[in-house]
């Protein structure tokens, strides 16, 4: 079947993004105002269509985020996500107000095991709620995006019947969701086919996928859906989101521009931005870029083998299918040392895509010289390990690590001697453990009294060499909160116990306001 799209939009794909929504679904990711903020900003320089600011409904701070990022962004469409309820639709659109273009996202579930088991609702209700919630929407706006959730895993009689009854409703976006990633790249085709083939009215919509990752499939799904038809693709920077993550942006943009032969479309993305929002979304969330990720990943434009140095030496196309400063990877060749200065610093941090304030900048220029002491070679990896380290320390941060001292060697046990800066009072405690890693955080411990969980501590070197600085990610469980830190330093023991502080205090912070919390000297 030939698509049927109208020949002025047959090549533009919109792109929306749901980092802040789905993206921040990830366990551990959650991400506060300030921060949503300059990722809202950046994605919309970026050229993002539409941003998914959150999901209104859900919480006050919810609430706020997307009410403060509608009141910024200009070009960008800001939408707010709800479910199949007036209550949800209506604080959604309260919360866009002030946003030059605001969407509701409304959805429901259609699969037979979504309806049954977790609406407990019958096929009909569900279709009585569509048309309900769809409706009102649209006497708030008249830019409604519908979502059947678990699309992918609906009986096509029973979607095919409730995507008509959105369109009549008004909705102006039909998204067809892959909740749980359950989908295949024919299969995601077929089924976008299938709708557009029976579903009266559905070419004067946009048709959009959203696909989760689950089997790998995500970016395969959406760009299959595309080419049968769907001109929107929901995704995430560096493919955050529950589980598994969605199809990530910077994957999807860059293959239909790279392949553009065969997949003949276009995104209004100003591609030298997807590093700089990439680092940015690394940063905020704590959450590491696989280092073989596409695109964004370390090594995506790194050549270590002989005969492939030789090609890249001989001609770039030999073994690299884009530019890396397509994606705004820097071709810089500032070698920044102990000799550097400010201006160096300012223009190497900028290709960075850092845009740090005159305190924060001032602070990671004292940390990089005192770096470029210790280290022969200071890279870009270690500019970015130590910049994030200098944005984290902005944070009001109530415990701070002033010394520490660590006794190890093939004699058990071993010794941490700690000060730690709390709420501006120093505290001492010397603590033993099985390893020095373990007797630094057991002398945190002592001091700072929790009942946290960690759940991740992993220590990879930021470059090589022996004088390498060493990031370490530590996840962290509070009840139902997840925290997740990182730090990085030439000593590891010294990146564990900074990571671990940042860690706690992201805990206090997400702790009840106002509530005294027992730690040391309280
Ligand atoms: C596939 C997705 O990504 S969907 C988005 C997922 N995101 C989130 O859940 C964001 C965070 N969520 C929250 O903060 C909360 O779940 C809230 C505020 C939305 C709802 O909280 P609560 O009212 O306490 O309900 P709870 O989460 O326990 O259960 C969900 C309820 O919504 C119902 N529901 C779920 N989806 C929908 C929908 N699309 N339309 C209408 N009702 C729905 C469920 O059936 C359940 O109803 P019940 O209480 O009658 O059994
Ligand atoms: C709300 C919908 C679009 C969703 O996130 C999903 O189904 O995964």
């Amino acid at each position: 079947m030939t698509d049927r799209i109208p020949p002025a939009d047959q090549d533009r794909v919109k792109i929306f993004d749901t980092t802040l929504r789905d993206g921040e679904q990830s366990p551990g990711a959650s991400m506060t105002l300030d921060e949503k903020l300059q990722i809202a900003t950046l994605l919309d320089e970026m050229g993002v269509d539409i941003i998914e600011a959150g999901f209104p409904i859900a919480s006050e701070g919810d609430f706020e985020a997307v009410s403060e990022i509608a009141k910024v962004i200009q070009n960008s469409v800001v939408c707010g996500l709800s479910r199949a309820s007036k209550r949800d639709i209506d604080r959604a659109w309260e919360a866009l107000a002030h946003a030059k273009r605001g969407r509701i996202h409304t959805f429901i579930s259609t699969s037979p095991l979504h309806m049954e088991y977790k609406l407990q609702l019958s096929p009909a209700k569900v279709i009585e709620k569509i048309a309900e919630s769809v409706s009102h929407a649209r006497t708030l706006t008249d830019d409604v995006q519908w979502s059947p959730e678990d699309g992918t895993r609906s009986e096509h009689e029973f979607l095919v019947e409730a995507v008509t009854v959105a369109i009549q409703s008004g909705a102006t976006t039909i998204n067809i969701p892959d909740t749980v990633g359950y989908t295949a790249p024919g299969e995601s085709a077929a089924l976008i086919r299938m709708l557009r083939e029976r579903v009266k009215g559905i070419d004067a919509v946009t048709i959009s996928t959203h696909c989760h990752n689950d089997l790998g499939m995500a970016v395969a799904n959406a760009l299959a859906a595309v080419q049968a038809g769907a001109r929107q693709i929901e995704c995430t920077i560096n493919g955050l989101g529950e589980r598994a993550g969605n199809a990530a942006l910077e994957e999807v943009v860059m293959a239909m521009r790279v392949r553009n032969d065969i997949m003949p479309f276009r995104t209004g993305i100003d591609t030298t931005r997807i590093m700089q929002a990439s680092r940015l979304v690394s940063n905020v969330t704590g959450f590491p870029v696989q280092f073989n990720k596409a695109i964004v990943g370390k090594n995506a434009f790194a050549h270590e083998s002989g005969i492939h140095q030789d090609g890249m030496l001989k001609h770039a196309g030999t073994y690299e299918i884009m530019r890396p400063e397509d994606v705004g990877l820097s071709e810089s060749n500032l070698v920044m040392g102990k000799h550097s200065g400010r201006h160096a610093f300012r223009t190497k941090l900028t290709e960075l895509g850092f845009d740090l304030g005159d305190n924060a900048f001032e602070d990671a220029f004292v940390r990089f010289k005192a770096l470029a002491d210790r280290k022969k070679e200071v890279f870009d990896d270690d500019i970015i390990a130590l910049v994030s380290e200098a944005k984290a320390d902005e944070a009001a941060e109530r415990i701070k690590l002033k010394f520490l001292r660590v006794i190890c060697g093939t004699e058990a046990p071993q010794s941490a001697d700690i000060i730690l800066e709390i709420d501006g009072k120093e505290h001492r405690h010397t603590a033993t453990g099985d390893g020095p890693v373990d007797a630094a955080f057991n002398a945190v411990k002592a001091l700072v009294p929790h009942d946290a969980r960690l759940e991740l501590y992993q220590v990879h070197a930021v470059t090589e060499g022996t004088d390498a600085q060493a990031t370490v990610s530590v996840r962290m469980r509070e009840g139902g909160k997840i925290v997740t830190s990182q730090s990085s330093d030439t000593d590891t023991v010294v990146a564990s116990c900074r990571a671990y502080c940042h860690a706690l205090n992201k805990l206090l912070v997400r702790r009840e306001k106002g509530k005294p919390e027992a730690m040391a000297g309280e």
